[in-house]
């Protein structure tokens, strides 16, 4: 299958590492000109669940994406607030047939999406792989993880259930959802959690779940998530998605990992993307009625500190 893989920064590298060695013919797209230039020049490296490896993988600038190509698959992987920059810039790479599946974090998303591609083109979902980059064309990958997708457009489903085959054929573990806002609602009460807080703690996963307040700060993050789900008539599990969140303590799975927002603004001094998850629940919640007090208090924790350091 030809795919591209748009936004290939830490999780755009595991998912154009894993599709490229499961036999696809990959073309990864970034606008990190110096992470662009290592990966033409050594190759995409990564520490791969402790071995080194380097895989020949081709990459472009968005600025430069290739005219006259058509790609079977478009994979979004920016941060959210890249979303519509790429869309606009890899907008000549979608032909009729190219499907979009876009696993970012967070929700709402597809408002952006459906401004480009078709409804019966895009595939939502998200995922518990992670990923880091230890520098340019440089990734740590280690653990496992899993994918869950879904179509937005109707009578899609043999589609979404197509490609959920394709990214397993490369060791993703994906499957398809019947009810992908469940799902995202769901990841969406890990990065509520997890991201804000190792972030503002300055730990990782592990780090956080020893800490005697944290399991009391989950329970209260995910019953505000769930109150606004509910207002959309997404009605959360709350007890098992408490048991879900907090499978990410666990240090021989993936509680050594530091989230992605730790990754941008404590390690790399960039811009979070707390506005699209307890920011969001923040919103919702004031739109709806719901009160969302520690939602309300990370999001100007995280937007207090990317000023503190000055995070562009
Ligand atoms: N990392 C993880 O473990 C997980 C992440 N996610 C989600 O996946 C999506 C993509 O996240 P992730 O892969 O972590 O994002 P990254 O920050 O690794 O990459 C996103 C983009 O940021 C830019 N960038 C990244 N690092 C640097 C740097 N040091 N200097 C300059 N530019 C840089 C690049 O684009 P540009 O130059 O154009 O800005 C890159 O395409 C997000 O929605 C995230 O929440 C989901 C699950 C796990
Ligand atoms: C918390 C985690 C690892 C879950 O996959 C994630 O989504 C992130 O780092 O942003």
């Amino acid at each position: 299958m030809k795919i591209a893989i748009a936004g290939a920064g830490a999780m755009g590298s595991r998912f154009g590492l894993m599709l490229k060695q499961g036999g696809n013919d990959v073309l990864l797209i970034d606008g990190w000109q110096e992470h662009i230039n290592a990966i033409k020049e050594n190759g995409l490296k990564a520490n791969y669940n402790g071995e080194e490896i380097t895989v020949k993988v081709p990459i472009v600038n968005q600025n430069e994406v290739p005219t006259g190509e058509q790609f079977d698959l478009i994979i979004l992987f920016t941060k959210a607030m890249q979303l519509e920059k790429m869309l606009q810039d890899v907008k000549p790479l979608i032909a009729d047939h190219t499907e979009v599946l876009c696993l970012l974090n967070g929700i709402g998303h597809e408002d952006v999406i459906e401004k480009f591609v078709p409804m019966e083109k895009i595939f939502i979902g998200n995922t518990m792989w992670t990923a880091g980059l230890e520098g340019p064309g440089k990734a740590k990958l280690f653990g496992s993880g899993s994918v869950k997708l879904q179509n937005l457009g109707i009578g899609q489903e043999e589609s979404a259930k197509k490609l959920a085959e394709t990214l397993s054929a490369s060791g993703l573990n994906a499957k398809y959802s019947d009810n992908i806002h469940y799902s995202i609602y769901r990841k969406a009460c890990v990065n509520g959690t997890m991201n804000g807080l190792c972030t503002i703690l300055d730990v990782n996963m592990a780090g956080l779940g020893a800490t005697k307040p944290a399991h009391d700060m989950v329970v209260t993050i995910v019953n505000e998530f769930a109150a606004v789900a509910a207002k959309e008539n997404v009605n959360l599990d709350i007890p098992e998605v408490i048991e879900h969140v907090e499978t990410c303590f666990d240090p021989t799975t993936i509680g050594m990992h530091f989230p992605s927002m730790h990754q941008d603004l404590i390690k790399n001094n960039r811009l979070t993307e707390i506005d699209y998850i307890n920011g969001a629940i923040s919103r919702k919640g004031k739109k709806y009625g719901v009160v969302t007090p520690y939602c309300d208090f990370l999001t100007q924790l995280v937007h207090s500190k990317e000023e503190i350091l000055g995070a562009k």
